[in-house]
Parts: structure tokens; sequence; C-alpha cells
């Protein structure tokens, strides 16, 4: 159906008002309108699903009332509008707290207000569908099934059989791999091809947030439990109810929150900050990170509970320069994308060039890969990518040289330009550069996150 028109049935059993209010409805082209005389033929087309009904709350059949109930038991997206003779407040009251939409007095101002609510309606639904579309498209591109995780070697095989089994039941599923191997992608993936891919999916990189709002943003906070706490305010468990939680670098968790977490998820229920309110949530649980948790747990800076609690079923994603021939496959399809959404005409790899690719170590993974072939794109001037084009950008060693070209730079690139630097040359130890440039180290995340800085650890350095 297109976004704009809105199925609409009328059930009216005095035969002149039902033909006028049909009548009336259907002079908007938009609108599809059916008369139904009474409870009964119209449940007999409930299974249609209109998008609204407008209901006269006195029928032969049933009452305004009792035909409500079933319309809400059996088609809970449609919105009914009561139209009724009687102008009692407390009926009005009872029909709207039941689920009507609205609820209209019969007299000379009712096609007024019909049309009010219609419109009001008409955007609701419009955006609802919109809303559904997007959420379809999403889902197909995390559909693992068909190939938007692209690969075919075999230890990207063997992630992919993992990804179908934990989408099958609700495992808790922990995600580790080097940064860049598609830990975000993988979540989303299980999300996506789950029972729960209708609902949320809510991410969370703890990294990202400052220690001192991580409980607030888990948890959810009342209006005035904390300075700054100037509204109500829910957390993303709640938000994630009926979904799925995705916690990235879960390995950073402050140790306090972490006992927290892990009494959350056995009594599957939260309290808010300054709340003593007990909200049950249904929310599965993913967790990804670049860290050895139980290196971390040997180090006494994760609990070892929370760690066999979130273990659930382990997937490693394999480094890039494990697997094969996938680099390629992987290469091809960023240079595709990149030609197509740049409007530069279609880029081949050399067979040297690939050969180059396919001895690269890739510390960065996929995001140096794509990082590296797009920039190669940009530097081809032909329909052939080379070898010199695949050149790795040498990194500045001196603070002068971060600008060579002398171009004046604003105070926000300079920064990510010094970071970076302090992060390239001390083996990309967030906290050590948040400790030298005296920042926080979520602002280095943060910056990660939005793509300003790049966090390539070399195999050798991840614990
Ligand atoms: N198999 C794949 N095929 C194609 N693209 C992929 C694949 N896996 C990951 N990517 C792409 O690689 C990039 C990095 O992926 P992602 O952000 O999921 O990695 P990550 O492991 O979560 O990184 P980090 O550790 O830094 O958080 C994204 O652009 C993603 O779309």
């Amino acid at each position: 159906m297109k976004t704009n028109t809105c199925s609409i049935y009328v059930v009216e059993d005095d035969p002149l008002y039902g033909s006028l209010v049909e009548h009336y409805l259907s002079l908007n082209p938009d609108f599809q309108v059916k008369r139904f005389n009474s409870a009964t033929e119209l449940l007999k087309c409930l299974h249609e699903k209109p998008d609204v009904i407008t209901l006269d709350y006195s029928l032969p059949d049933s009452t305004g009332d009792k035909l409500l109930q079933q319309i809400k038991e059996q088609s809970p997206e449609t919105n009914v509008i009561m139209i009724s003779g009687q102008d009692e407040i407390q009926v009005a009251i009872d029909l709207l707290q039941k689920g009507a939409h609205d609820y209209i007095v019969k007299n000379e101002e009712t096609e007024g207000r019909l049309r009010i609510s219609l419109q009001r309606l008409k955007k609701d639904i419009a955006r609802k569908r919109e809303l559904e579309s997007l959420k379809t498209e999403v889902a197909r591109k995390y559909d693992f099934k068909f190939k938007s995780m692209i690969g075919t070697s075999p230890a990207i095989k063997r992630v992919f059989d993992l990804l179908e089994k934990a989408s099958a039941t609700n495992i808790t599923v922990s995600i580790t791999g080097e940064t860049g191997t598609g830990k975000e992608v993988a979540a989303k993936s299980i999300h996506f091809n789950s029972p729960r891919k209708n609902k949320p999916f809510v991410a969370v990189n703890i990294a990202a947030i400052p220690r001192d709002l991580i409980e607030s943003e888990l948890f959810g906070h009342e209006k005035g439990s904390f300075t700054g706490a100037v509204s109500r305010r829910i957390g993303k468990f709640e938000e994630a109810h009926k979904g799925t939680l995705f916690l990235d670098e879960i390995g950073e968790l402050d140790i306090n929150l972490q006992a927290k977490l892990l009494r959350v998820l056995q009594e599957k229920e939260i309290t808010r900050i300054g709340s003593n309110e007990i909200v049950k949530i249904d929310v599965r649980i993913l967790v990804a990170t670049h860290k050895n948790l139980l290196a971390e747990v040997k180090k006494g800076t994760f609990r070892e509970d929370l760690y066999y609690r979130l273990l659930g079923l382990p997937i490693l994603l394999p480094p890039l320069r494990e697997r094969g021939n996938d680099i390629l496959l992987i290469a091809k399809s960023f240079i595709d994308a990149f030609c197509q959404e740049n409007g530069l005409t279609e880029k081949q790899l050399s067979v040297e060039a690939k050969k180059q690719l396919l001895q690269h170590p890739f510390p960065g993974n996929i995001r140096q890969l794509k990082s590296l072939v797009e920039l190669a794109c940009v530097l081809s001037n032909t329909d052939a990518i080379l070898p010199e084009h695949l050149e790795d950008v040498q990194m500045p060693t001196r603070v002068e040289e971060l600008n060579p070209l002398g171009v004046s730079l604003s105070l926000k690139q300079h920064t990510c330009r010094i970071i970076q630097h302090c992060l390239d040359n001390n083996e990309y130890d967030v906290m050590k550069v948040a400790q030298i440039l005296e920042i926080g180290k979520s602002t280095i995340y943060r910056m990660i996150n939005n793509g300003e800085l790049v966090l390539y650890k070399h195999p050798s350095k991840i614990a």
C-alpha cells in the first residue's frame, strides 16, 4: 500500500447517516472507504486489518464498547474513532481508556471533527509505514544469509554458521576480534535475523560514554535524582525491551557497575536511578570487545562471575589477514560502492595490486581496507587500481609534519591530528594518550566512533 493511502471502514446502522459519512470520506482520493451496517458484517472483514474504523456507538447487534474490545484484540493496529449520539463525558473517557483513538459526538460539527481526526491519523499512519519500510531496509542490509557480510573463506564461513545458530536462540553472545573485524555488523546480523528483528536493536558503546553517566544511560533516571537530571529518562535497557541490547567495548565497564549489571542480568529487572519502582525487562544481550576478557579477569579488572554470565556463545571474528581471498571480494565491493557514490567510472584492481593486498597485514582490518581502497580510487586516474595507489600513508613523526602543506586547519582538525599522532606513537594505548594529553578517554573513543580517529592495533599488541 502507498504510504499516503488509508483504508477506512465505516460502521453505521442508520443508512442515511452511513451513506453521508461514506460519501464525505470518499471525496478524499487517499481514502479507500467501505461501509458496514452491523457488527457482524464488520467482524467478517476484520482480518483485512483496516487502518481506521469509524464506529457508531449503538448498533443493533452489539455495543460500541464490546465491538471496540473485539477490534483491539483482533486488529490492534487499527485506529478506532467512536461516533456517538451520547455526549456523556464519562462514556467518552471510558472508551478512550479502552483504546479508542477519538470520540466524536453526532451533531452539526461531526464532519469537521472527523476531518481533523483523520488528518492527524493519516500523518501517523504514513509515519508508521515509513518506519516499517526503513526497518525492513535495515534488516535486509544486515541479513548475513544474503551476503551483506562478505566472505567465502573457511574462517568466515565458520562465523556465519555461529551467527545463524545465535540468531535462532536467545543465548547471550560474546563477540571478540581485533578492531575493525566487523563485531558491530555481526551483532546487527544476529538481531535482524532473529525473532526479535521487529523490536528495537539498541547499541551502547561503553567506552564512548563518560564514566559518571554510564549508569543513567543504561538504567535511566528520575527527574532530580542527580545534578543535571532535569527530566525523567528511560535507560537503554528499557529502550531495548523485547529487543536486543548490544554492549560494545564491555571490557571498559567500571568494576562497580559490573556488579549492578550482573544483578540486572540475573534478575531481569531494573530500577531507574532515584526510583524504587522495579521494571521488568525482556532484553537479549550481545556484547563485544577487542580485549581478552579472561586476561582482564586475571588482572582483577573484570569480574569473573560477570565474565561467565556474558560468555554465552563466544564468536571470534578472524582478522582480515586470515581470510584469504575475502580481502579481494571485500575490497571490490568497497571500490564499486565508492565509485558509484562518487560518480567515478568503474575500477578494477590490477593483478599486482591484488597481490599487494593479499600480502598486507591489515592491523586495522576491514576498516583499514576500506580507507585504503577508497583512497586508491581517488588517486587512480584510469579504470585500474595499481600497487602505487595502495601505498600506506606514512605516519608523520614530528608535530610540524602533521600539517606538511601548511594549509589552514580548524581547531578541531588540529585536535584530531595531534591525538592521532599521539595514538600512533603510543601503541594505540587510549588510556596512556588520555593521560599524556590530559583529556578524557571517552573523548578519544567518541572521536574513534565518529571516524575522526583510527585505532590500528598491531596484532602483537592485543592483550
Ligand atoms: N564481512 C564484511 N564484509 C564487508 N564489510 C564488512 C564486513 N565486516 C565488517 N565490514 C565493514 O567494516 C567496517 C568495520 O566494521 P565494524 O564497525 O562492525 O567493526 P568492529 O569490529 O565493531 O570495530 P571496532 O572494534 O573498532 O568497534 C564497517 O564499515 C563494516 O560495514
